[in-house]
């Protein structure tokens, strides 16, 4: 009967736990995004920006907000260090693409490595929020001119937002994150995730 009331209990008022990652080529702002999440979320001092360095292996970061826990991946971004990111997405249930929009020289780079993300067919059905960063820069470009640079046909076959923001000084990364969670919780994606860790759970 206590584990009846319990596994109620749980399904009711536990918070649903989200994965997701943060990918993108090397200095698009991966980490100091991951470290203003924390500052935003978590009301504690990041990492000082010039303390960040290029990151190598994994940087994980631990959000709670009112309903859901969302748990950030942070990888690496540097060519050599790109074929560690599919190891990542069985378990992701969406994905942050950050791009610096203030280096026009990258676009092409990130637009590839981008293909390369949606078209996996372990990603299949995440929902990929696209951070335009950077935008603090006067040389950024706007996150329209950036949606029509990186126009790939996948992404109009899966939930996908283009959101301008700074890493810098938090723009655009709340309502990015809304929109995120709202995605993750109705897609197919977290549906299947679920139902794969509960017969996980019952061998
Ligand atoms: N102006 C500006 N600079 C930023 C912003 N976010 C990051 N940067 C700078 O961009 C550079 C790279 O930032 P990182 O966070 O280390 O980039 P990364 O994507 O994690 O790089 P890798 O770990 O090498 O893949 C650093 O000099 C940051 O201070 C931002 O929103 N605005
Ligand atoms: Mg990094």
């Amino acid at each position: 009967m206590f584990s009846l009331f319990y596994g109620l209990w749980n399904h009711v008022f536990s918070k649903s736990e989200f994965h997701v990652l943060i990918l993108g080529v090397h200095k698009a702002g991966k980490t100091t995004l991951i470290e203003k999440l924390k500052s935003i979320y978590l009301k504690e001092d990041g990492l000082p920006h010039d303390r960040i360095v290029p990151t190598v292996g994994l940087n994980i970061g631990r959000i709670e907000d009112a309903n859901v826990k969302l748990v950030f991946w942070d990888l690496g971004g540097q060519p050599g260090l790109r074929t560690i990111w599919e190891k990542y997405y069985d378990e992701a249930h969406a994905v942050i693409y950050v791009i610096d929009s203030a280096a026009a020289s990258s676009f092409e780079d990130a637009k590839s490595a981008l293909e390369k993300v949606v078209r996996h067919e372990d990603l299949q059905g995440a929902p990929i929020l696209i951070f335009a960063n950077k935008q603090d820069s006067p040389a950024a470009v706007s996150e329209e001119e950036l949606a029509r640079h990186l126009h790939l046909k996948e992404l109009d076959e899966r939930p996908c937002m283009f959101q301008g923001g700074s890493a810098f000084d938090g723009t655009g990364i709340k309502h990015g994150v809304d929109w995120l969670v709202e995605e993750m919780e109705r897609s197919k994606r977290t549906e299947a995730l679920r139902t794969r860790t509960e017969a996980a759970g019952k061998i």
